[in-house]
C-alpha cells in the first residue's frame, strides 16, 4: 500500500449492528423469513456481547442496546410465527418482554402465536395488554381485530356453539370462517372394538358437536384421468408426510400427540391417553417425546388418515371437488362402526365431528370408514382392505342371523336386477317372519338401502309396491335410528316430502334429520338451503 493512499477506518460494532439491522428488516419487509431470522439472530448476539463488554460504565449506551435487543427479539418472533416455529417464536417473545414487560411488538406477537396454538384465553390477555400503546401508536384497529376473534374463538372454544349460516347462506363466497378447536363431553378409553375409542360422558343429543379440531397437516389436488391421479396421489401423499414430519420436527406437544396415535400393532396394548391434552387451552408443557422414525410415522399415518371426501364427511365451502387428505388428532380415536353415531363435516383444514343420532352417556363415538349402506359381504370386504375384521354391533348381528341364507338371496337378486319394490316387499315379510324388531330392523333396511330408495323413488314401483311396504317415513326414521343421518337417506326423504307438499310436520322432521346430516352448526334457514343444495 502506498503512503498516500487512505486506510479505511475499521468498522466499528456499532456500524456492523447498524448493517445487520437494516438488512434483517429488508429482509423482513421482503418476508423472506427464513433469512430475516439468520440475520437477526446475528445481530442479536452481537448485541449481546456489546452489553457484557459496556458493562456498568455507560448506563445509557446499554439502556439504548436493550431497546435495540427488544425490537429485535420481537421481529425475529415475528419471522418465526410465519415460519410455524411456534415454540422458538413464543421464547423470543418473552426475551423481548423480559426486557420490557409493554412491548407492543413482542405482545401483539405473543398473542398471535398463542391463537395460532389455540390459546385463545391466554392470546386475549396479551392482545388486552397492547390496548394502551395501540391507542397511542394508532393501531387501535388492528388490535380490535385479533381482540373480537379471540374474543368469539374463545367462546366457541368454551361453548362449542358455531354458527357457519351466513357463510352457507352467502353461497360459501368469501373467507372461510375462523373455527376455534374445541372438546365435546367426550373421553379417551379401551374399546370394545379395537384399541382405544372415544366415548360420550353425557347424553348427546343428534347434531351436537363432539369435536372440533384442525389437521396437523393437509393437503388437496384435482385428481382426473386415471394414469395422471395415480401419480397425483402419490405426489400428494409425498407432501403431505413432508408437512407432518416438518410439524412433528418443529413442535413438541405435535410430536408428543402424534405418537399417541396407533400404528395399527398391539393397539390392545397401546396407552390411553387422558383428553386433556387435546384440549385446546391445554397447558401441558413437559412433553416426553416417544421415538417417531420414518417407518413408525408412515405407520402411523396409514392407519389415521382421513379422506375428506369420504361417505361419512362433508365438505364445505372451496375444498368440495377436490381429493383431499389430512390428519387430524383427537378424530384419529374414533373407531369404525357400521352402525356410526356420528359424522363429519369439512370447513377449511378444520374437521368438525357431530353426533348422527342420539348417542346415551357411556356410548362409543363412531364413524363409518366406509359405505355402511351395504350388505354384509361388501362391508366384510371393505374392512378387510382397510385391514381389520369390523366387530361393530350390527356386523356380529348380522353373521349370527340364522337366516343368512335368505337375506343372501334377496341381495343375490338385486345383484341380478330383480324388480327393488320386490326385494324390499320381500325382506320386510321376512323380518316379520323371524321377528326382527327396533333398531336391527334399521341395520337389515340399511344392507339393501339402494332397493329402498330406488323403490320410494319410482312412480312406477309405488303403484305396484306402495301397499304392501312400508311408509317411506317409517323406514328413514328406523335407518336414522339404527345408522344416523345419512347423504343418501336424506335425498329420499327430501325429495319424498316435497312430493307431499311441505306441512309444518314435514318441515319438522327435515330438520331433526338435516342436524343430524349437517350438525347443529347452522340454523333453520342455513340448514334447509344445505338439504335443499342436496336434492338439487
Ligand atoms: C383411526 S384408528 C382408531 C383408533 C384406534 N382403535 C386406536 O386405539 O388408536 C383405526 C384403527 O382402529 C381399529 N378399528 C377401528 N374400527 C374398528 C372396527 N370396527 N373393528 C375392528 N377394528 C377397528 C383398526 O385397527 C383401525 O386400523
Amino acid at each position: 500500500m502506498r503512503e498516500d493512499e487512505q486506510v479505511p477506518p475499521l468498522e466499528t460494532a456499532e456500524d456492523v449492528m447498524q448493517q445487520l439491522r437494516s438488512k434483517a428488516t429488508e429482509l423482513l419487509l421482503r418476508e423472506e423469513w427464513k433469512e430475516s431470522v439468520q440475520v437477526y439472530s446475528q445481530f442479536i448476539n452481537l448485541c449481546q456481547e456489546q452489553i457484557i463488554k459496556t458493562g456498568k460504565n455507560d448506563p445509557d449506551q446499554v439502556s439504548k442496546l436493550h431497546k435495540s435487543l427488544c425490537l429485535a427479539f420481537s421481529n425475529r418472533a415475528e419471522a418465526r410465527l410465519r415460519l410455524r416455529d411456534f415454540n422458538e417464536a413464543l421464547q423470543d417473545c418473552e426475551q423481548a418482554l423480559k426486557l420490557e414487560t409493554t412491548h407492543f411488538k413482542a405482545l401483539l406477537c405473543k398473542g398471535k402465536i398463542l391463537l395460532s396454538l389455540n390459546r385463545y384465553s391466554m392470546a386475549l390477555d396479551c392482545f388486552k395488554a397492547t390496548l394502551l400503546e395501540a391507542h397511542a401508536s394508532g393501531n387501535l384497529e388492528t388490535v380490535n381485530g385479533f381482540l373480537e376473534k379471540c374474543k368469539k374463538l374463545e367462546y366457541q372454544s368454551r361453548t362449542g356453539v358455531f354458527d357457519l349460516s351466513d357463510w352457507v347462506l352467502n353461497g360459501f363466497r368469501g373467507k372461510c370462517p375462523e373455527l376455534a378447536e374445541y372438546v365435546g363431553a367426550v373421553q379417551i378409553k379401551k374399546s370394545e372394538v379395537s384399541g382405544r375409542g372415544l366415548y360420550a360422558t353425557k347424553n348427546i343429543d343428534a347434531g351436537t358437536l363432539v369435536l372440533v379440531t384442525k389437521a396437523i397437516a393437509s393437503e388437496r389436488g384435482i385428481l382426473s384421468g386415471e394414469d395422471s391421479s395415480e401419480r397425483a396421489q402419490l405426489v400428494m401423499w409425498k407432501n403431505f408426510i413432508d408437512k407432518i414430519v416438518e410439524s412433528t420436527s418443529k413442535c413438541q406437544r405435535t410430536h408428543h400427540l402424534i405418537s399417541t396415535l396407533s400404528s395399527g400393532e398391539n393397539e390392545d396394548e397401546l396407552e390411553v391417553p387422558d383428553i386433556s391434552l387435546f384440549r385446546p387451552e391445554s397447558e401441558e408443557s413437559n412433553y416426553s417425546n416417544g421415538k417417531l422414525d420414518m417407518d413408525r410415522i408412515l405407520s402411523i399415518l396409514d392407519v389415521n388418515s382421513l379422506v375428506e371426501e369420504a361417505v361419512a364427511a362433508k365438505v364445505l365451502g372451496k375444498n368440495r371437488g377436490f381429493h383431499g387428505v389430512g390428519l387430524w388428532l383427537l378424530a384419529s380415536f374414533i373407531n369404525h362402526s357400521c352402525n356410526p353415531n356420528a359424522r363429519r363435516i369439512h370447513v377449511g383444514d378444520f374437521v368438525m365431528v357431530h353426533a348422527s343420532r342420539d348417542v346415551k352417556a357411556g356410548e362409543e363415538i363412531t364413524l363409518a370408514y366406509f359405505d355402511m349402506l351395504s350388505s354384509l359381504e361388501k362391508r366384510k370386504e371393505m374392512s378387510k382392505t382397510w385391514g381389520f375384521h369390523c366387530n361393530c354391533k350390527r356386523c356380529k348381528f348380522e353373521e349370527g342371523l340364522s337366516s343368512k341364507q335368505e337375506v343372501r338371496e334377496i341381495e343375490m337378486g338385486l345383484e341380478r336386477g330383480i324388480d327393488a319394490g320386490c326385494a324390499v316387499y320381500r325382506l320386510e315379510e321376512s323380518m316379520k317372519r323371524w321377528i326382527i324388531r327396533g333398531k336391527e330392523k334399521g341395520y337389515m333396511r340399511a344392507s339393501i338401502w339402494s332397493a329402498y330408495s330406488e323403490a320410494y323413488g319410482s312412480e312406477r314401483l309405488m303403484k305396484r309396491w306402495g301397499r304392501r311396504i312400508p311408509a317411506m317415513e317409517a323406514v328413514v326414521d328406523s335407518v336414522v335410528e339404527a345408522v344416523g343421518s345419512e347423504e343418501r337417506v336424506s335425498k329420499v326423504l327430501m325429495k319424498g316430502l316435497k312430493r307431499k307438499g311441505c306441512g309444518v310436520a314435514e318441515m319438522e322432521r327435515a330438520m331433526k334429520f338435516g342436524r343430524g346430516l349437517y350438525g347443529k352448526v347452522v340454523k333453520k334457514q342455513a340448514l334447509k338451503s344445505l338439504l335443499e343444495m342436496d336434492i338439487s
